[in-house]
């Protein structure tokens, strides 16, 4: 699998001190909160891992499967809902918890998604932020590490369902996929 990646730019251990650093930051900002992480699959399955584990205050979680990107490596533009939450939003302090935030359209999606069902507040925690990927103007409120304008694999992300188990996050080389 390792052949595939052009280049290693985050390991296990320094993604797993960002997860760190982001559980204490929400930690501190929701004291006496009781705020519901939203996890968006499948991409962010091994991030909310992490990140529930280094909340230690109460905080309840559910899931979500939205997709738009299909096989490729270009959004679609078109976000859909595979599974919906289980848990009832509205007056909750809900953070979405994401993989990456490459053109904003997921993000901007779920954020009005969520306001429309009359939610307390909507933060954003992003194990990655891609910048220079960004067609919508989205904000991140908590992010790990902003990554070039390339395909990045591992860690939950992937190339048509490949890669998300790596343990680390690489850039794919570019003769393995097709625009
Ligand atoms: O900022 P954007 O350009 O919208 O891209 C970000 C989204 O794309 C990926 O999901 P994808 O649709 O590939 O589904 P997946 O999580 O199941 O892989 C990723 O997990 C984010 O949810
Ligand atoms: O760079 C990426 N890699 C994997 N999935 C993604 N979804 C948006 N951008 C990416």
């Amino acid at each position: 699998m390792d052949a595939d990646i052009k280049k290693v730019l985050y390991s296990e251990q320094e993604i797993q001190a960002v997860t760190q650093r982001l559980g204490q930051q929400i930690t501190a900002d929701y004291q006496g909160k009781n705020p519901l992480l939203v996890c968006i699959l499948k991409g962010a399955y091994l991030f909310m891992a992490d990140i529930a584990k280094n909340v230690s205050d109460y905080a309840e979680v559910d899931f979500m499967n939205v997709s738009s990107y299909g096989d490729g490596v270009v959004s679609t533009g078109n976000v859909k809902i595979i599974k919906d939450l289980d848990i009832d939003v509205k007056g909750r302090d809900v953070i979405i918890v994401e993989d990456i935030v490459d053109t904003g359209q997921t993000l901007a999606y779920l954020i009005d998604l969520f306001n429309g069902r009359d939610v307390k507040s909507v933060k954003v925690c992003s194990l990655l932020d891609k910048p220079e990927g960004r067609k919508v103007d989205v904000q991140v409120d908590y992010a790990g590490f902003e990554v070039p304008n390339e395909f990045v694999v591992g860690y939950g992300l992937d190339y048509a369902e490949k890669y998300r188990n790596l343990p680390y996050i690489g850039i794919l080389k570019p003769e393995i996929y097709t625009e």
